[in-house]
């Protein structure tokens, strides 16, 4: 195993392997996250976070934005990617170099190179809020990787299986951590468990997710 590439558990570059297509980039985006929140900041000034409504009725516990050419959203007609803002009826803010190129890299050290997103979901998490077991399918092209940033508070990630009853691992995500799945992994089940309280240094008491796909 090359020790370069597969450095200490939590070394600046380490890249751990959990499975054949999924590795966790330990503290990846962490030198970048100023320059991360700061492009955040324009975007959701643009397209705010909002809680979407399931199909089923229910108003999401994440508050969601997307930047990018698509933007993941649901209502009760069903969940899709379309070009505009619902909220705003504008297009979704593009998605800034800084992003898009730090989802790129993310994706080459995982060995998915060319990867090319058109959409970036940004997902906020305060205390309590929680993402139950879903599979990300809703992209036409599941060739490409799910490459998704954590920043603020550390969650616990639950990563499943390809079949919902899977058993479902458990790891914790910090802030400028990098996954990515994709390949045999790329449809496994996958959520968040309630955030628990603190506060973080850059962010307060919230965790940003920022989850990069490839949609149409
Ligand atoms: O917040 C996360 O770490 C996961 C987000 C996610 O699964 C999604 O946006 O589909
Ligand atoms: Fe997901």
């Amino acid at each position: 195993m090359a020790a370069d590439l597969f450095g200490p558990a939590h070394g600046p570059a380490g890249v751990e392997p959990l499975s054949a297509g999924t590795f966790l980039l330990h503290g990846f985006a962490e030198a970048q996250a100023p320059a991360l929140l700061e492009a955040l900041g324009h975007i959701l000034a643009q397209s705010p976070l909002r809680h979407l409504i399931t199909p089923g009725g229910q108003r999401m516990s994440v508050a969601m934005s997307n930047c990018g050419p698509l933007g993941w959203v649901s209502d009760r007609s069903g969940y899709r990617y379309q070009a505009s803002d619902p909220e705003t009826g504008q297009p979704w803010p593009p998605m800034p170099d800084v992003l898009r190129d730090l989802a790129r890299s993310a994706a080459t050290l995982a060995g998915f190179p060319d990867f090319a997103p058109d959409a970036c979901l940004i997902n906020r998490y305060a205390p309590g809020t929680r993402l139950s077991l879903h599979q990300d399918r809703d992209e036409r092209d599941l060739s490409a990787p799910i490459v998704s940033v954590s920043l603020g508070l550390p969650a616990v990630f639950l990563f499943g299986g390809l079949t919902r009853s899977d058993p479902v691992r458990q790891l914790t995500l910090y802030h400028g951590d990098v996954l990515v799945w994709g390949g045999p992994d790329r449809l496994r089940f996958h959520g968040v468990k309630p955030l628990a309280e603190g506060i973080h240094s850059l962010l307060g008491a919230q965790r940003i997710n920022l989850t990069f796909r490839r949609a149409a």
